[in-house]
């Protein structure tokens, strides 16, 4: 397995006061889905820049292809920002276009990169239109398209999935697992749990700009849960149910619904529960464990608080 990207031990913070980045630690390998995980302000478009050398820390290491970066590295790094990279006035074609002349490709190379990108996107029909007359989602695929016109060995994709309809934040997920498929390493920058456990292979958990945890992500929930939840609809109101469930610890209640930690992969736990209810119980649901409580895990905080 070779190493894409390695930071360690990386401090960074914009007015030298309050560290946004602290003591980072991080590495990336080859042919990775890599999910980086974290709410609102954790410190995932800092730790972007900071990797794509737009910022620079005040202490750290940071290589790429184990090398310290340099334009060689940087040629092999795409990257898809969170805010629209779009220039209005010129065709979705030229806008692909000019990025890959910032990558230094030219004539039929340039042409065919260009075609290639539109193409992967499912952009190139709309070749001839300015991206504002574009859907939200569109615009987010032209956004892919300059990002990976020069065939980077590593793409970055800040929330790529922000502010677009369901079809295109499918077609955005597809398009993510293609180009993995052709052998991209990916970095996946999200604050939407469901969709870094539906595509990613690996995932760092970052908060208050410290990862908290990073590797496979089946390893991560299986190191770091140790309850599922066992979701119950019940004949009557849920309360009245309390004392035959008192063994276990209720997350949420509600009419006659309610929600029980229990622990996992445990088929026993749900046999005795199901025959203590009886046929009182209408149905059940078992959530496995996630994400979700992982963060809760090391933080005591919900990922969308
Ligand atoms: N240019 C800047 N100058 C000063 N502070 C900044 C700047 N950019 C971000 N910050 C602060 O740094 C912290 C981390 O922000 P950052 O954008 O890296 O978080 P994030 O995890 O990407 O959040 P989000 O999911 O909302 O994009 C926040 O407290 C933010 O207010």
């Amino acid at each position: 397995m070779r190493t894409i990207f390695s930071g360690e031990a990386i401090d960074f913070s914009y007015n030298k006061k309050e560290p946004v980045l602290d003591g980072l630690s991080i590495s990336i390998t080859d042919k990775q889905i890599y999910g980086l995980l974290g709410p609102n302000g954790a410190g995932k478009s800092t730790l972007t820049k900071v990797m794509l050398g737009l910022e620079n820390p005040q202490k750290g290491k940071l290589q790429w292809f184990n090398e310290y970066p340099n334009q060689s590295t940087k040629s092999r790094v795409g990257y898809v920002p969170q805010d629209l990279a779009l220039i209005y006035d010129l065709s979705a074609y030229e806008n692909v276009e000019f990025f890959g002349k910032l990558y230094n490709l030219k004539g039929e190379k340039l042409k065919k990169q260009v075609r290639y990108a539109l193409e992967f996107v499912g952009l190139w029909e709309e070749r001839k239109q300015k991206p504002k007359k574009f859907s939200g989602g569109m615009k987010r695929r032209l956004n892919i398209a300059c990002g990976i016109v020069h065939n980077p060995d590593v793409i970055i994709l800040d929330e790529p999935t922000v502010g677009v309809d369901p079809q295109s934040r499918n077609r955005i997920l597809d398009a993510i697992l293609e180009l993995n498929q052709l052998g991209t390493t990916i970095v996946y920058i999200s604050h939407y749990m469901e969709e870094v456990e539906k595509i990613c292979s690996h995932v760092g958990i970052i908060d208050n700009g410290t990862l908290l945890c990073e590797g496979r992500l089946s390893d991560i929930l299986e190191a770091y849960t140790d309850q599922a939840i066992l979701k119950l609809e019940l004949q009557q109101k849920s309360s009245a149910y309390t004392a035959r469930l008192a063994d276990y610890t209720v997350v949420a209640i509600e009419d006659n619904k309610i929600e029980l930690a229990v622990p996992k992969n445990n088929v026993g736990v749900i046999s005795e529960i199901k025959d203590r209810l009886g046929d009182e119980l209408k149905s059940f649901q078992y959530i496995s464990p996630n994400l979700e409580q992982v963060f809760f895990k090391l933080t005591k905080k919900n990922l969308r608080d």
